[in-house]
């Protein structure tokens, strides 16, 4: 062979070797990368499944993480007393929080410990009683009430900001102190109702979580719905389909309803299709929706309509509260007169009175008939009474009680009543409350003003000398205990 070919022969088979090694090396190559891929798949979908696994664990144990915030710390007090634009106080807001403020979260074994341990009854026979609204004026006073019976109480509350977040608060402490939880929860959150009549057998509800005032529904008409009607549905449906008994419910109805009417005193059998604000639409909405619960799922419900509730630890959004305040810092009040000249008159209920009527409606609730699968047993009790103070009084006159408690005089402004959806009177008529469950408002005016007075001085730690309010000085500490309980 000559070499040119020889060494082309040469070239050719080195060629070939060099081809074959590298056909080699890639077939490795493609078979090391065949390799690495499977196994980075493999990899992959195992990252994919322990994620999966993790997000399962982690729903399971710390739900309220997921979707809902609970908190049982203090705000800061503050005196604003005027409404807001009602929000979620912004210690509600954050979605991580420790239930006693001792680390332990909520969601999960310790929330749900907890949860129990509040609800639970301390003696035989006792109710078990899920509050709503539980931080707030009537619903703090009944759950102290409740638990000095030895009755298990579980509150919950938004604490939205109507009127100043730092009081419901402080009743928040006062409760805690007492044993009882409450919980910084919407009634609008069907999931947290449903995962609390899954952990707790409730005998009774007592739901008082609402949008309160007369006035205020002309600023904001959304809020009422929302709570009034949006909200109760929402505590109904969990009641009746997701409670296991169904617990009998009492609940805040409002003398509002009674409207337009002009036939005194106001009994249950009068006329309430004249609301005169879209309060007291929502609460005839309310008894309207409550019907409809009661005939087809079997709920024992009672609706209480409350007269102008007043009294320590009150909501200063109220009159009585309010000009308090004015009174004390010099400030002019407005009274409201009727068209033809008249004092406005409200039937004042006094606090402990009123507590006296929600649990006389509990322990008569008598029980629901219905099941979580929809079926009714037979009809359940449907009821609705007046707790009212069934004495009339100008609101002209409660000023007058007012100043001489306070040592100070108002600085009176008189207009004609605007239309705010306000009515020129109330009177109750109680004798189905008293028939049923012993009710008799037992407070004068002047003595339930007296005790707010006391509380109020303390609380905001004024001053009386010489007979006159100073604001800000402190003499005694602020007191911490509410004459329903005490
Ligand atoms: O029984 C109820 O179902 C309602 O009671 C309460 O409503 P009301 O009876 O309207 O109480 P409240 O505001 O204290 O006004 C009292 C009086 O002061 C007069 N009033 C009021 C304000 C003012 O600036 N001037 C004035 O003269 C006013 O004209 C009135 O005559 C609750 O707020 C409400 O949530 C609901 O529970």
């Amino acid at each position: 062979m000559p070499g040119g070919v020889v060494d082309a022969a040469a070239k050719g088979v080195r060629l070939e070797r060099h081809a074959a090694g590298a056909a080699v090396l890639l077939r490795r190559a493609s078979g090391a990368k065949q390799l690495a891929s499977a196994s980075s798949h493999l990899l992959f979908r195992a990252t994919v499944l322990a994620t999966l696994a993790l997000v399962v664990l982690f729903a399971v144990h710390y739900p309220s993480l997921l979707s809902r915030s609970f908190s049982l710390s203090a705000a800061p007090f503050y005196s604003g007393s005027s409404p807001a634009p009602p929000r979620r106080s912004s210690s509600g807001s954050s979605s991580h929080r420790s239930l006693l403020g001792s680390g332990a979260s909520y969601g999960g074994a310790a929330w749900e410990r907890e949860v129990r341990r509040s609800a639970t009854p301390r003696r035989d026979g006792a109710l078990s009683v899920l509050v709503t609204g539980a931080a707030g004026f009537v619903g703090a006073h009944c759950s102290l009430a409740l638990r000095g019976r030895g009755d298990g109480v579980l509150g919950l509350d938004n604490f939205n900001s109507y009127y100043d977040p730092s009081l419901k608060r402080a009743r928040q402490r006062l409760l805690a102190l007492r044993g009882v939880v409450v919980l910084d929860a919407d009634i609008n959150d069907a999931a947290l109702l449903e995962r609390l009549f899954a952990a707790v057998p409730f005998t009774h509800v007592l739901h008082l979580a609402a949008q309160a005032g007369v006035r205020y529904a002309l600023q904001a008409p959304q809020t009422y719905v929302a709570s009034n009607v949006a909200g109760l549905v929402s505590l109904f449906e969990a009641a009746a389909k997701h409670a296991d008994p169904q617990p009998a419910v009492v609940w805040a109805s409002s003398s509002s309803v009674y409207g337009l009417n002009t036939d005194a005193p106001f009994s249950e059998e009068h006329r309430t299709d004249r609301p005169a604000s879209l309060y007291a639409a929502t609460k005839k909405a309310g008894e309207a929706i409550a019907h409809a619960y009661n005939h087809i799922y079997g709920l024992s419900i009672t609706g209480l309509r409350f007269f102008t509730v007043y009294g320590p630890w009150g909501r200063p959004d109220m009159a009585y509260f309010s000009f308090a305040r004015s009174i004390v810092a010099g400030d002019p009040i407005t009274l409201f007169r009727t068209a033809d000249g008249a004092d406005a008159r409200r039937d004042f209920t006094y606090i402990d009175d009123v507590v006296k009527g929600c649990l006389g409606a509990l322990d008569t609730a008598g029980k629901s008939t219905g099941s979580k699968s929809g079926k009714k047993s037979g009809p359940a009790p449907l009821r609705v009474y007046n707790l009212g103070n069934t004495s009339p009084v100008p609101v002209a006159r409660m000023v007058a009680i007012l100043e001489k408690l306070l040592g100070k005089k108002a600085h009176k402004r008189v207009v004609t009543m605007p239309s705010n959806g306000d009515v020129p009177f109330t009177h109750a008529n109680v004798s189905h409350a008293a028939r049923d469950f012993g009710y008799r408002p037992a407070t004068s005016l002047d003595a339930g003003l007296r005790h707010f007075v006391d509380w109020f001085v303390q609380y905001y730690k004024l001053d009386i000398k010489g007979g006159n309010v100073l604001a800000g000085k402190t003499t005694k500490r602020k007191s911490m205990t509410m004459s329903a309980a005490s």
